[in-house]
């Protein structure tokens, strides 16, 4: 399972559950899955059709999510299709029923109207499973109820053997019986995961549609949208919606619109553009909601209260499904509560609109309360023991705590004389001294309480009103629709320890539409932060790597485009974060980084390497960073020449040196030269000489040795170069800015010559008596202090060459086969490999060669790709110590090459130290 995770998925671990829930399928066992949004539940149907290589089945409501999830599994590597009316291709259906696909899609009215031969077939040849998404759909008690669900009970008696799986984020536990009755599911494994998702902030606000509240909007979303994934304003009519849309594209946002009267072709145009990352905002009604699978949605807002608190949960809960923090805002004004009787009337049953009006009052509370909304929110969905979260308006908030004991004895007083036959409207206008002609009708208006609650709103009544609800002081029925409002046994007994002049205390949190109606009239119904979106996205970057990630984001979207695919499809915003903090120069060290899976790293790997590369040049930021050093096998020859003098003599290496410059330093001390080292193949591409040069002065700055002689042969200091910069630097009078000492210096000098010089000036190296000792160098015009220098020897230096410098010429090693080669062995194009591995017994032999033919016992194996690869296949898990041991007379250095190369091509992957194969 693990191998199938990292080969198509590029994860290393699964999350909760995940394991457990494949294994049972595996099993052949039926299973419920209930885990919130985002939490993985696709991963758990995706994964046993590639262990087995049988079709698993998925039914699924929308066409729009089946063709995002077929377009990431195909990016994947994954077979995946979808059958249903917007299926162009004909030979689908046909090679569906043979079996060709791993995952296969349809609607429930596809699966229930396909033909028993279609099934029949396809069983012949394998199915896996019938995963049955977005399961609460099958319930009435559910709060997006599809009949077409009901029927696909007609399935289980064909597929009798075949193990079904429900899933749903969002299900009370009357839905997910009805789930298992319905699918007549056979003691099925349940596993209720938590609904809580961590990383979204949850924030409401009271708000009313006004022009300057539109402002306002648009000014905090473009503060943060050109440069922070992407966001979902859902609006609860296609008019708000509009408006909104039109407000966005006048300030010069890209934003798009999908609402229920768009033709079908628009919205999914404007669907197309927003997942392709050709949209920031998308301004949609409920119309667009379950289904959109974009991982990196960093923002939902509600403009105006949803109809119920499940459809809350589903709509925010398309944010941040990769992880990372994001935030969901909720905007609602008083008149949204007023709906009720509107979504009622989509009711076809009783039970139905019972239903529709206990989620749509649990929206409403959950708008009106003033403590954590996530322990609401999780306690409606069952979950128990939860606490405060810290991650949500009421509970970041300055929390206001006062004693209203004299105004809710005023509101229950009012409730209770009102006889309890009225809604909230009447007690409250009594309060405030209305004389309306139903007050006076009614003898309100002579109540001693009447005009004695002026000071407030009437919105501000509400919302205590709401507190004393939820803290059990008021009781709400719903008769004929309307909602009556009484005093509880609990409200009474308040109530009755009471008088006009002395209450006991009552304190409570005051809601933020309280303190905005007593401070600003209810006018100032202030946007929520979303402002820090903007540098959450580049949270623990420098700004060199923030540069980079955002570079690399746009390198995503052009493979994306280029390929008619969706950038997040290629992999996430977290892998590209990872990539841009730890920005790999090799194959095998791009694959290592969670999210990165096969597919990516054969068909884009090297372009990504490149950019990263030139980009990470240019931002001078070093490559491999934080990567653990192993002996490579990017160079191979050089790992057998120095193992002498590397890390045994330089422990704390790591620390001084990023992983690239060592490896340079190391090929450098190994004889290789500096263009040899730059088109090394470890690389995707060949970096600059300049850059070998760069990589090789920091190495001697944090006293590495390094053979001077040579370097300066090497890039061509000259004795009379020496002197002119020495010249240059007099006549500015300073060495500290390198730009005007070069534009005092002649063309041919360079900047590494100027490099150079500083640095051994800066560690003590005399310049002159290196460069003054080597009668092999030829300088243009010979400065006479510098040639006279030239007689004295270097020992240090010279010892090190000595001592350390290859023994054996590398141009005289024989090379196996014919691919072009630097001295070192190593091609210097990068090549084009192969999926099969035979193909790669080339660079095994290569290692041979260039390690040198040595002495092996007699019953010693021979290290070839395909022996390491299938001696590793026959274990369950191996460390590299059991490789030496197993092909033992081999050298270590070739096995750790190999196996490295083996990694970059994703036949091994290696996980807690032990090599398996893929
Ligand atoms: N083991 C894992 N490691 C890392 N990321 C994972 C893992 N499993 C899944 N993911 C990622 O988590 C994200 C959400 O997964 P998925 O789409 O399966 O969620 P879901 O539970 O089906 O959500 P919803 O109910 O909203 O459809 C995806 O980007 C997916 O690639």
């Amino acid at each position: 399972m693990e191998l199938v995770l990292k080969k198509y998925f590029g994860y290393s671990q699964f999350r909760p559950y995940q394991k457990e829930i494949i294994q049972k399928i595996l099993d052949g066992r039926d299973c419920l899955v209930v885990m919130a949004t985002g939490s993985g539940k696709s991963l758990c149907y995706q994964v046993p059709p590639l262990v087995r290589g049988k079709t698993a089945i998925v039914i699924s409501p929308l066409l729009s999510l089946m063709q995002d999830q077929v377009m990431s599994l195909k990016q994947r590597g994954i077979k995946a299709e979808y059958l249903g009316s917007t299926q162009i291709n004909h030979a689908v259906h046909h090679e569906a029923e043979s079996g060709s696909f791993d995952v296969l899609y349809m609607t429930p009215e596809k699966a229930c109207s396909l033909p028993s031969r279609f099934w029949i077939k396809l069983l012949n040849v394998g199915i896996c499973l019938l995963a049955v998404d977005e399961a609460h759909c099958i319930s009435e008690w559910g709060h997006d109820f599809r009949k077409e669900y009901k029927q696909l009970h007609t399935l289980r008696g064909l597929l009798q053997s075949v193990p079904f799986v429900a899933l749903t984020a969002t299900a009370t536990e009357k839905v997910r019986n009805d789930i298992i009755c319905s699918l007549d599911m056979n003691d099925p494994y349940s596993a209720i995961g938590s609904f809580d998702r961590q990383n979204l902030f949850y924030g409401v606000k009271s708000f009313s549609r006004s022009q300057s509240f539109l402002d306002e909007l648009v000014t905090e979303v473009s503060t943060y949208s050109a440069n922070a994934g992407s966001t979902i304003i859902y609006c609860t009519t296609v008019k708000d919606a509009e408006q909104i849309s039109e407000s966005l594209r006048n300030a010069g946002i890209k934003s798009g619109i999908y609402h229920g009267q768009m033709s079908s072709k628009a919205r999914e145009e404007s669907h197309r553009s927003f997942i392709r990352d050709e949209l920031q905002v998308m301004v949609a009604t409920v119309a667009f909601g379950m289904g959109i699978d974009k991982p990196n949605i960093r923002c939902v807002i509600h403009y105006g209260c949803p109809k119920s608190l499940e459809t809350y949960y589903q709509e925010s809960g398309r944010c941040g499904r990769d992880g990372l923090t994001s935030i969901c805002w909720l905007y609602y004004s008083r008149s949204d509560f007023a709906k009720a009787d509107f979504y009622c009337a989509e009711a076809q049953s009783e039970n139905q609109r019972k239903a529709i009006m206990e989620s749509f009052r649990a929206a409403e509370k959950y708008c009106m309360m003033a403590t954590c909304r996530r322990k609401f929110l999780l306690q409606y969905f069952g979950e128990r023991n939860t606490n405060d979260c810290g991650n949500c308006d009421n509970c970041t908030g300055c929390k206001r705590e006062r004693d209203l004991s004299r105004e809710s004895f005023l509101l229950l007083s009012c409730v209770r004389s009102c006889g309890g036959r009225w809604g909230l409207n009447m007690p409250i206008d009594v309060l405030r001294g209305s004389r309306s002609r139903k007050i006076l009708d009614n003898n309100f208006d002579k109540l001693s309480l009447h005009g004695l609650g002026k000071d407030y709103s009437a919105a501000w009544w509400k919302a205590l009103a709401a507190l004393l609800i939820s803290d059990d002081y008021l009781k709400e029925n719903v008769q004929d629709s309307y909602r009556l409002v009484s005093i509880s046994p609990r409200g009474l007994q308040f109530v009755h320890s009471a008088s006009m002049v002395h209450q006991t205390p009552l304190v409570l949190a005051l809601t933020s539409e309280m303190i905005d109606e007593e401070e600003h009239g209810g006018l100032q119904s202030k946007v929520g932060d979303l402002q820090n979106l903007a540098t959450l996205q580049c949270e623990g970057f420098s700004e060199a790597e923030a540069k980079l990630f955002h570079k690399l984001l746009d390198i995503r979207m052009k493979l994306a485009r280029d390929d008619g695919t969706a950038p997040y499809a290629i992999c996430g915003d977290q892998t590209i974060k990872k990539i841009a903090k730890i920005r790999p120069s090799t194959r095998a060290r791009l694959a290592n980084i969670d999210g990165v899976n096969q597919h990516l790293v054969k068909k884009y790997g090297d372009s990504f390497l490149q950019h990263i590369s030139h980009l990470s040049q240019e931002l001078n930021l070093p490559l491999d960073e934080g990567t653990v050093l192993t002996a490579t096998a990017e160079c191979p020859n050089s790992q057998r020449k120095l193992t002498a003098v590397t890390m045994m003599e330089y422990p704390n290496s790591q620390k001084k040196l990023s992983a690239a410059r060592f490896s340079a330093w190391q090929m450098w001390q190994a004889g290789l030269s500096l263009q040899e080292i730059a088109n090394s193949p470890g690389k995707s591409a060949p970096i600059k000489e300049q850059t070998v040069v760069g990589y090789i002065l920091e190495a001697a700055r944090e006293r590495f040795e390094i053979n001077w002689t040579r370097f300066c042969k090497e890039i061509g200091l000259t004795p009379e170069i020496v002197s002119q910069i020495r010249s240059a630097i007099t006549k500015i009078g300073s060495r500290d800015r390198l730009k005007p000492i070069k534009e005092e210096l002649p063309e041919n000098v360079s900047y590494e010559h100027i490099r150079t010089l500083l640095i051994m000036e800066d560690i003590g190296v005399s310049a002159g008596d290196i460069i003054g000792e080597t009668s092999t160098m030829v300088p243009e015009s010979p400065s006479s202090c510098d040639v006279a220098k030239s007689e004295v020897h270097s020992s240090v230096q010279e010892a090190c060459i000595r001592k350390k410098a290859p023994s054996h010429s590398l141009e005289s090693m024989t090379d196996p086969i014919s691919t072009p080669t630097t001295p070192c062995g190593c091609e210097t194009v990068p090549r084009k490999r192969s999926e099969n591995p035979l193909h790669f017994e080339s660079f095994a032999k290569k290692l041979h060669a260039l390690h040198g033919q040595e002495e092996k016992p007699n019953d010693a194996l021979e290290v070839t790709e395909s022996a390491v690869l299938e001696w590793v296949r026959s274990q369950d898990g191996v460390s590299l110590s059991d490789i030496v041991e197993h092909f033992k007379g081999s050298k270590k250095d070739i096995l750790v090459g190999l196996l490295t190369y083996l990694e970059g091509e994703f036949l091994v992957f290696k996980k807690n130290d032990l090599y398996r194969a893929m």
